[in-house]
């Protein structure tokens, strides 16, 4: 197997003075052109993982282990060597879209500034580029682009969000709980965008989720999370038919038995 796009070895993060650890030997490698998924309730340290990726840690947290990312560490990285990776190689798409624009400045005007910070380009080009990103997102990209954050709904600014995100061309793209904010068919339109692009770019995915479903049919492989540590990893079968640990046990049967409730609602519905 070829080099990991990024191999996260035996993170351990605690809160200093803290007397259990958050994270505990936590081992995660995702290929370039590889969609991973990071499943697990709340609270189990996906975003914990994700922060320790993008450097933005609070200072009174202790890390140790190694994240390596091409030929870095981004544990040893200072903060600005580490800034200067996200957006064009680490690119992220949050679950809270209101932090992903500033609120007083054009939707166009952010993009293309953050276009231009990454890519040597004109404004007529950038503005070309992030015009595009916005309708690929399905969305009515002049008057996004002419827009406020304030002007757009929640789906629409998270849209603009990820077009953002997109357009940079990231080498690995880290989405964290993306279709929160969307509806059903939206947020399949976006993820189908997500896979179109891996393809062009073979641009490598880690997506976060609750959401077994959606793991199980747009990953390639699947990290199990819980209270902080990995339990399980395996391609996305194995993980739905072979799993050992208890906690994934129960997740994946509360995934099965939706079918049967439906069921029994539908009869129930019926027999009214
Ligand atoms: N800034 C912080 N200070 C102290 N503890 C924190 C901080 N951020 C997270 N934690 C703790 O670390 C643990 C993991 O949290 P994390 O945010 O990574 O969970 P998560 O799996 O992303 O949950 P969710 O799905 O709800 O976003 C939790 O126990 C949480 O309370």
């Amino acid at each position: 197997m070829s080099k990991p796009l990024i191999s996260i070895q035996n993170l351990y993060i605690e809160n200093k003075g803290g007397e259990k650890p958050l994270l505990r030997n936590v081992n995660v490698e995702i290929q370039k052109g590889e969609i991973v998924g990071l499943i697990g309730e709340s609270g189990s340290g996906k975003s914990l993982t994700v922060k320790a990726i993008m450097g933005l840690l609070p200072s009174e947290m202790n890390v140790r282990g190694q994240i390596f990312y091409k030929n870095d560490d981004l544990i040893k990285l200072s903060s600005k060597e580490h800034r200067k990776l996200l957006g064009k190689e680490i690119g992220m798409i949050f679950q809270d879209y209101r932090g992903s624009f500033t609120p007083f400045i054009r939707i166009g005007k952010q993009m293309v500034e953050t276009i231009r910070t990454h890519h040597v380009v004109g404004k007529k080009e950038a503005k070309n580029m992030a015009t595009n990103a916005l309708e690929e997102m399905g969305l009515d990209a002049e008057r996004v682009y002419q827009s406020y954050p304030f002007h757009l709904s929640g789906g629409q600014v998270q849209r603009a969000a990820i077009a953002m995100a997109l357009v940079l061309r990231p080498s690995l793209l880290i989405c964290d709980e993306i279709t929160t904010a969307l509806d059903v068919m939206n947020g399949e339109k976006v993820l189908n965008y997500i896979n179109q692009i891996r393809q062009e770019t073979g641009c490598a995915v880690l997506m976060i989720t609750h959401d077994l479903a959606q793991a199980y049919k747009r990953t390639d492989r699947m990290y199990v999370m819980h209270q902080g540590e990995i339990v399980e990893e395996g391609l996305p079968e194995q993980i739905r038919c072979h799993h050992k640990h208890p906690y994934t046990k129960k997740l994946c049967s509360c995934l099965l038995s939706l079918p049967e409730e439906q069921s029994v609602r539908n009869e129930r519905v019926v027999s009214i």
